[in-house]
């Protein structure tokens, strides 16, 4: 079968070395953290003589660093982090100190075993006030013996839900003393005296989440894309029962409801892959502004992040499970891979900023620019808001026609996240109008902000799609890449139709049409669907799954699978004579009596 050509490549090294990290060991791996949160935190964080210091020794893997932020009790509200760094004039040192129980840092990757050395995020005090969360890099177990130091406990959290190959832990200080310049000091600054000088943005401390944030949306479509190769070329080779009476047993794949189920989590991965490779050139392009003192792309970059982080983290969740239901019995074996890809891939919606806080961060973005709608304010030539200042069409375009530059779509999705936007503005302004605070009235409109948030998302992943396949030149990719791009479209027309019929703007008889479009990609995909997941080219041992070889050869293999699991190592176990054994005998003699 001939392969279609690689029609998706791995772009830049930030985005490989995630991809690496993942791969590496798909479940992590302890240099995960170090990798892709010490580091970067020293390179945005570290001053220039902090950067020449811990960089080049950072690089060289002379030490394994983790970033400890979360508590036992605070990972969301980093305002109320407990563990305290108080600056001591006197010995020009910091005292770290964990108060209570909920202040042991507990989670942080890597920690638990692998580490020596941690970014630790802790309420800075001098001179008697307290400035806020600021990272400190602190050495935490002997470079030798590797023993924990002084003052310091430390230790692994236990068995997770999944990447239980990595060594989550917690730490614990008890009045731990470090140099003053063991505080990040490229954006805020403790002075030899004691004076605090405040950064320009008192978020730039916050980089190293906004770029794992950017990282995991390229890291959903990765596990969509897996978990998609998966299911097509197991549903390629599994028979079972037949279309046509007497005509044999059909490949699964030939169930219009198995693609139903399947292509869309492969468009989906798609349109993940290139949404991730924009973000993380939004987020590299950021940092290397804010190096040269322009932050104002700080509030775009977070405020996306966030929204792009939930929306495909909750996505991949939703179609790495509708991928492995596909595959049936033998997709809820470990054989599959798809327990091991799952439980990896959904720690995402919680870790780096659970899903909901996410949401609601780019809902206050949203906030703002429907209050500068409302005051008739222009946009700012903004390509990911300026729509929202726009008056879309008043009525659906969707017809039975083919969309060429899927406009009608767009415009719908437009529509939706422009509504959804100033209704829940308006809503908010009611609120407070009939006297409640602005916390109160914003908690009331929560869900509704969230799904302001998912509308605008929406629209940008399927502006992002559509943009970057028109740039394709080669039209025997294009040709495939637009059928799946078809089938995203509409696929997520009739996922938010409720949205677009809510107003009357799209008729029912338009959502039929979207249907139509819907099953008629799915016919389109379904010939070229196990070259388009050939075309990936990842290799059997990414892949973790008998399922997804790329030689089709399941049977065998999963029957020397299974009689490779220790269980097998002999016919008869142990304890059958000593419990079942028994057992049976017992009952067998008194069944005599
Ligand atoms: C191959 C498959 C791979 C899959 C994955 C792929 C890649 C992933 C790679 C590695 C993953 C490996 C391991 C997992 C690592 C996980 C590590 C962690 O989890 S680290 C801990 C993460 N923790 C969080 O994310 C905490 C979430 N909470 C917050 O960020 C904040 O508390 C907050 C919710 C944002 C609120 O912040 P705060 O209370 O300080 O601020 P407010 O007073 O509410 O004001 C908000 C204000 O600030 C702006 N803002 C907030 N954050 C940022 C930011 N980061 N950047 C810029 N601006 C920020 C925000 O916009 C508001 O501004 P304004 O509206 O103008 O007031
Ligand atoms: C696999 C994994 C790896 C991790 N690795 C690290 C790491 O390396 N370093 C590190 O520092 N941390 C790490 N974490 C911790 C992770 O960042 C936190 O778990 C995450 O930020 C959520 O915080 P929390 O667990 O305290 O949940 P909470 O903040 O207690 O949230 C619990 C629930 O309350 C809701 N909620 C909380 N606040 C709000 C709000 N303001 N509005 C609406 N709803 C709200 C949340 O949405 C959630 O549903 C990891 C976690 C996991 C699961």
């Amino acid at each position: 079968m001939e392969h279609a050509p690689k029609a998706i490549d791995v772009t830049n090294d930030v985005e490989m070395r995630t991809f690496n990290f993942f791969t590496m060991g798909i479940d992590g791996h302890p240099l995960g953290l170090h990798l892709d949160m010490a580091i970067p935190t020293i390179l945005n964080n570290a001053d220039e003589e902090q950067q020449k210091d811990w960089l080049p020794k950072a690089a060289n893997r002379e030490f394994i660093a983790t970033y400890a932020q979360t508590e036992m009790g605070h990972g969301t509200n980093l305002k109320k982090l407990e563990t305290t760094a108080t600056y001591d004039p006197k010995t020009q040192e910091f005292v770290l100190n964990s108060p209570t129980i909920t202040s042991t840092k507990w989670w942080p990757g890597n920690l638990g075993k692998s580490s020596n050395y941690a970014v630790v995020m802790a309420q800075l005090y001098t001179q008697g006030k307290c400035h806020g969360a600021h990272p400190f890099f602190v050495q935490l177990r002997d470079l030798n013996t590797h023993k924990p130091l002084k003052g310091i406990t430390v230790g692994d959290i236990g068995p997770k839900f999944g990447m239980n190959t990595v060594d989550n832990g917690f730490l614990q200080f008890d009045h731990v003393r470090t140099p003053r310049r063991s505080m990040f000091m490229k954006h805020a600054k403790v002075l030899p005296d004691g004076r605090y000088v405040p950064p320009v943005h008192d978020k730039l401390n916050y980089s190293a989440m906004v770029f794992i944030r950017a990282a995991i949306v390229s890291g959903m479509a990765y596990h969509l894309l897996v978990t998609s190769t998966i299911a097509v070329r197991y549903s390629a080779i599994r028979r079972q029962g037949e279309i046509t009476p007497g005509a044999g047993e059909v490949k699964v794949l030939d169930y219009q409801t198995q693609q139903h189920r399947i292509f869309p989590q492969l468009a989906r991965g798609l349109a993940f892959r290139l949404s991730g490779q924009y973000i993380m050139k939004l987020y590299t392009q950021t940092m290397d502004d804010i190096r040269n003192g322009d932050i104002s792309a700080v509030p775009d970059l977070h405020a996306l992040s966030c929204g792009l982080k939930a929306v495909t983290t909750h996505h991949a969740a939703l179609g790495l499970e509708q991928c492995r239901m596909a595959c049936g019995g033998h997709g809820y074996s470990q054989a599959s891979g798809f327990p091991l890809h799952y439980s990896v891939a959904v720690g995402a919606c919680t870790y780096e900023g659970e899903n909901m806080v996410m949401l609601l961060q780019t809902a206050r973005h949203l906030m703002k620019i429907a209050k500068a709608i409302r005051a008739g304010q222009s946009p700012k030539s903004n390509k990911i808001v300026d729509y929202l200042f726009h008056k879309g069409p008043p009525k659906c375009l969707i017809d039975q026609a083919y969309d060429t530059n899927y406009r009608n779509v767009l415009e719908s999705f437009e529509h939706l996240a422009r509504r959804q936007t100033l209704e829940v503005y308006d809503k908010l302004v009611q609120l407070q109008q009939q006297g409640r605070n602005y916390e109160q009235a914003w908690n009331d409109c929560a869900v509704e902000l969230c799904k302001a948030t998912r509308a605008h998302v929406r629209t940008f992943l399927a502006r992002t799609f559509v943009e970057e396949i028109d740039k394709i030149s080669d039209l025997s990719i294009k040709s495939v890449l637009q059928d799946l791009l078809q089938l995203y479209l509409y696929y997520e027309v009739t996922e938010c139709a409720t949205g677009l019929l809510e107003d009357g703007f799209m008729t029912g008889q338009q959502h039929k049409y979207a249907k139509k479009k819907i099953y008629e990609a799915l016919e389109k995909i379904r010939p070229n669907a196990v070259s388009i997941v050939d075309s990936f080219d990842f290799q059997d041992r990414e892949l973790h799954s008998v399922l997804g070889r790329r030689d089709g050869n399941v049977y065998e293999n999963l029957l020397k699978w299974a009689q490779s699991s220790p269980l097998n190592k002999t016919d008869v176990l142990p304890f059958h004579h000593k419990y079942l054994g028994k057992m049976m005998e017992e009952a067998r003699q008194r069944s005599k009596i």
